[in-house]
């Protein structure tokens, strides 16, 4: 498809899918309608009495009719004192109904970025999302708010003046058309080279944000790594980007109004010109001369001003056309419409269970079933891009309650390998199973709540240490959060601060240690009631005696739950069920601790460095 056309159709998919959100409130904006429509129709008929007024006035001093010049003039003021009080409604209701619209698509934002697949977020500047969802969205609620009050209005005007214009004469008409087509092509030159501008200036823009965010969250490296001026440079560079775009839109877009309003100029000496022709000919008077120019100048106004809310509607539609396309990025797959339930053996969970059998794969038709953490691999492979395999072959069989270590080089397939279990992520061929049953017929939700999770990156919120604790699970009282808290060595110092449970932790809980901010992740998980487990290095930010101390704890939490661990330093997983040793995404070797010693493979050269180290 040729650029322009696809271009055309992108601006049309655009606008319907704004059109969607604006039919919501179509009864509003049916009183939007009717308010537009009258506030300009009063408006309209000022020109018309001012014309009247003036016949009224004839040469010589007695000849004023000054009841009818008092008659008029009332009756002016008193319709553009309904049509701005319709017109003040007007924008309140406006206002109203683009505050509901930007409302909704924030939230669809924000619901869509939660089913989103994980890649997503691998692949997009967290910047750029956040310039799309307070930017992006709010160039549109503006544009909503202002814009269609002005098109509705620019469009009643200009039919109105325009046969007001026919009604007081034909002929002056035809004079005064000469200079519409003009000024319509030039508009329309004008703004088909501005349009791709617009949208060069969001994307910049977006770009901006992502780099400062990036920077505010690296701030630490940057100035470790002495990289201060260079980011200033680099902020420079796209700083001076956005400006330019925004500069170069904008000047192009505020090109037109002079450039059309100069056209409608010409206009104006040429009704002055055939006016007089038409006053001496007998067959206009001065009064309607005079509201045939006013009436002139309103119909040129609103097109005057189209080339201004046009160029203000582009910015609008590349600032949706960037939500849309992100509401429109395809979500996580939805599950099978048969897809089983994993329900935790421990959970309290009232839904009916139809299968204890664990081992045994059951009807398509029970839904949920209570599982033991079974889990197995079998010849399963994974690739983030075609033709890259990451995971080759991985077999490995996690009996329940036991513990399994995957170690392997940086970038050999750990993290990936958690990825597949969690679900974020298919695998391409073969299957993952959780007590016979393939993870791809389950529901994602309910296997991922079949697994706590620490994670390498510790993520804490801005709330209270009860509440991050407590995050993940409903209805939980102090004392299960202390049981917690003590299992995993945290207690003790959440104890010594001077609001205990009820801290608040700054954003990402900057307000406590790296080692505090892991056990309270560690704490989080214990808390959940699930079969199965997964410490991703989640002990690497601990002392050595804290993670033996936490270890012991896990081990008692853990009885009867399976347990997978992804560690760096080897003494700490020792007493692991199995180790998975897995060198450029396959397992090359696996077995218990001196099983794998006795092989004299990469796990013994991997040990003895360490040990060496
Ligand atoms: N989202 C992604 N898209 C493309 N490639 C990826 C993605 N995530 C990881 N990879 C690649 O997959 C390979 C395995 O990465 P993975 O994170 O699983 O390694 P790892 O063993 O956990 O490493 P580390 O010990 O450093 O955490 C690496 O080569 C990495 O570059």
């Amino acid at each position: 498809m040729n650029k322009p056309k696809h271009e055309r159709i992108q601006k049309q998919h655009t606008l319907l899918r704004l059109g969607a959100y604006l039919f919501r409130y179509k009864w509003l904006l049916l009183l939007a309608v009717v308010l537009t429509f009258a506030s300009n129709t009063f408006a309209l008929l000022g020109p018309m009495l001012s014309g009247y007024a003036i016949d009224a006035i004839q040469p010589g001093m007695g000849n004023v009719r000054f009841q009818e010049v008092f008659y008029y003039a009332a009756y002016m003021l008193l319709f553009f004192f309904a049509s701005s009080i319709f017109s003040y409604l007007l924008s309140i209701l406006m206002i109203h109904i683009s505050r509901q619209i930007a409302y909704s698509m924030r939230k669809d934002v924000f619901n869509k970025l939660t089913e989103l697949p994980i890649g997503y977020f691998n692949t997009h500047q967290t910047g750029d999302i956040l310039s799309r969802i307070s930017y992006d969205i709010d160039t549109v609620n503006t544009s909503l708010s202002t814009d269609l009050v002005q098109i509705s209005t620019s469009i009643i005007t200009v039919i109105g003046a325009f046969s007001m214009m026919l009604y007081l004469s034909p002929k002056l008409v035809l004079v005064f058309a000469v200079t519409i087509p003009i000024s319509i092509l030039l508009t329309k030159y004008i703004t088909g080279k501005t349009r791709p501008l617009f949208r060069i200036r969001s994307a910049k823009l977006g770009e901006l944000n992502g780099f400062v965010e990036e920077m505010i969250s690296g701030q630490k490296t940057l100035r470790a790594y002495h990289q201060e001026e260079n980011t200033i440079c680099k902020f420079k560079e796209k700083n001076k980007a956005a400006v330019d775009s925004y500069y170069t839109a904008e000047y192009y877009g505020n090109i037109t109004g002079p450039c059309v309003n100069l056209v409608n100029n010409l206009s104006l000496s040429f009704i002055s010109i055939f006016g007089a022709l038409l006053y001496l000919a007998g067959s206009m008077t001065i009064g309607n001369i005079s509201s045939f120019i006013l009436y002139s100048r309103k119909f040129s106004g609103p097109i005057n001003e189209a080339a201004n809310i046009i160029s203000d509607f582009q910015s609008t539609f590349a600032a949706a056309d960037r939500i849309f396309r992100l509401l429109e990025e395809e979500e996580e797959l939805i599950d099978e419409p048969d897809a089983i339930r994993f329900k935790n053996e421990k959970s309290n969970d009232t839904e009916p269970n139809h299968s204890n059998q664990a081992s045994t794969p059951s009807t398509l038709s029970e839904q949920t079933v209570i599982i033991e953490g079974d889990v197995t691999a079998q010849h399963a492979y994974f690739s983030y891009q075609p033709d890259k395999p990451i995971l080759k072959d991985i077999n490995f069989h996690a009996k329940p309650g036991t513990m399994i270590a995957v170690v392997g080089s940086t970038g050999s397939g750990k993290t990936t390998l958690i990825n597949l279990l969690m679900r974020f992520y298919d695998v391409d061929k073969g299957s993952i199973t959780v007590d016979n049953y393939n993870i791809k017929h389950v529901t994602r939700r309910s296997l991922r709540s079949s697994y706590a999770m620490v994670l390498q990156d510790t993520w804490l919120f801005h709330g209270s240490i009860f509440e991050n604790i407590a995050y993940g699970k409903e209805n939980v009282t102090l004392d299960e959060v202390i049981e917690a808290s003590k299992a995993a060595k945290i207690h003790s110092f959440i104890m010594r601060l001077p609001k205990g449970y009820d801290t608040i932790l700054s954003d990402d809980g900057t307000n406590i240690s790296k080692g505090q901010k892991q056990l309270i992740t560690i704490a989080r998980a214990m808390l959940l009631d699930t079969n199965m487990l997964i410490l991703d290095e989640a002990t690497s930010n601990v002392d050595t005696r804290t993670e033996q101390q936490i270890q012991s704890a896990m081990r008692k939490i853990m009885a009867n739950k399976t347990c997978f661990v992804i560690a760096h330093r080897l003494s700490t997983i020792q007493n692991a069920d199995c180790i998975l040793v897995i060198h450029e995404g396959k397992i090359v070797e696996s077995g218990t601790h001196d099983e794998l010693l006795e092989q004299h493979g990469v796990y013994e050269k991997m040990y003895m460095a360490q040990f060496e180290g």
